[in-house]
């Protein structure tokens, strides 16, 4: 592997320099999924992502952190074009998946979300049966028409997002009459009943009690092996638990951009330094 140190944070500053041993399993997982390459986003005159330059990892979870407003939403809604449904709007830049560019014309939204998956802060289920609410998105994109071929499908979406056991018997219900926990897992399993390459969460945690948030890491932790991830924390200890690597946002800028033990241990800038040891933000 030869990560570079870069002149700015595009891949991880892992603080071993090429030609070290490599003592993480980054060998391993070390595929380009998602290239940004300075990315200007602005709303109205109003400048939220500043020249921002990453590349994120397949079948690995990157956090983003950083204070309030720091634009790490902003950012993830770039990689699946959800800012375009915001009115006034600007961007400028190249965000590429799988080598292509989500923003070119020719690229079709409902295939690019359907190849990137989303779950947001608060659990939002459709108003449906939990059945529907899995079925939904795979009959919309023809994956699956016969009925045997959807409730294999249900069940393993459901299994996959570690719920099969809880609602086996109550599928017909709605998905809202779940816990706060089980409609985030349930909104997880909606996410990946589609097979994406890549599932953005917004503080998929941040409404849930502490034993929902630790099941709800776990999941993450399992999902990793089949889904890239990229996650929007403010939780640092949640960071630290799941993520590889770990990208610090200020006012707009990516500061520092490091695998998540190295962040946390060793962070290179003051800044990240002085927000991840709370002394802003
Ligand atoms: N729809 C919008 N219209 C105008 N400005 C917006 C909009 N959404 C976000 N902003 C502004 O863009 C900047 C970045 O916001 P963003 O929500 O991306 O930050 P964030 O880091 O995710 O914040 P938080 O951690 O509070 O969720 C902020 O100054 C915010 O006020």
């Amino acid at each position: 592997m030869n990560i570079q140190v870069a002149e700015r944070s595009i891949a991880p500053m892992t603080g071993h320099s090429a030609g070290e041993p490599v003592t993480r399993n980054e060998e391993a997982h070390h595929e380009l999924s998602i290239r940004v390459r300075d990315l200007n986003l602005w709303y109205g005159d109003t400048q939220a992502l500043k020249g921002i330059d990453i590349d994120l990892y397949k079948k690995n979870i990157t956090a983003l952190i950083g204070p309030s407003g720091c634009g790490k939403s902003t950012f993830l809604r770039c990689l699946n074009r959800m800012n375009d449904l915001i009115p006034g709007v600007r961007i400028q830049g190249l965000v590429e998946m799988d080598g292509r560019d989500v923003n070119e014309v020719k690229m079709d939204e409902v295939a690019l979300r359907r190849r990137v998956g989303m779950v947001f802060q608060k659990p939002n289920p459709f108003p449906k049966s939990i059945y529907d609410n899995i079925a939904y998105a795979p009959r919309m994109h023809d994956l699956v028409s016969r009925k045997a071929d959807v409730d294999e499908l249900v069940e393993r979406a459901l299994r996959d997002a570690g719920l099969w056991e809880e609602v086996k018997d109550k599928l017909h219900q709605p998905g809202t009459s779940l816990s706060g926990g089980q409609q985030q897992r349930l909104c997880i399993a909606r996410a990946i009943a589609v097979q994406p390459d890549v599932i953005l969460m917004d503080e998929p945690t941040s409404a849930l009690d502490p034993i929902s948030t630790a099941t709800i890491e776990d999941l993450m932790d399992k999902l990793k092996q089949q889904f890239t991830i990229v996650t929007v924390t403010h939780n640092m200890q949640q960071a630290a638990r799941v993520a590889d690597y770990t990208a610090f946002f200020h006012l707009g800028e990516l500061i520092e951009y490091n695998d998540t033990q190295t962040m946390f241990s060793n962070p290179h800038t003051k800044k990240a330094e002085d927000y991840i040891t709370g002394r802003y933000g």
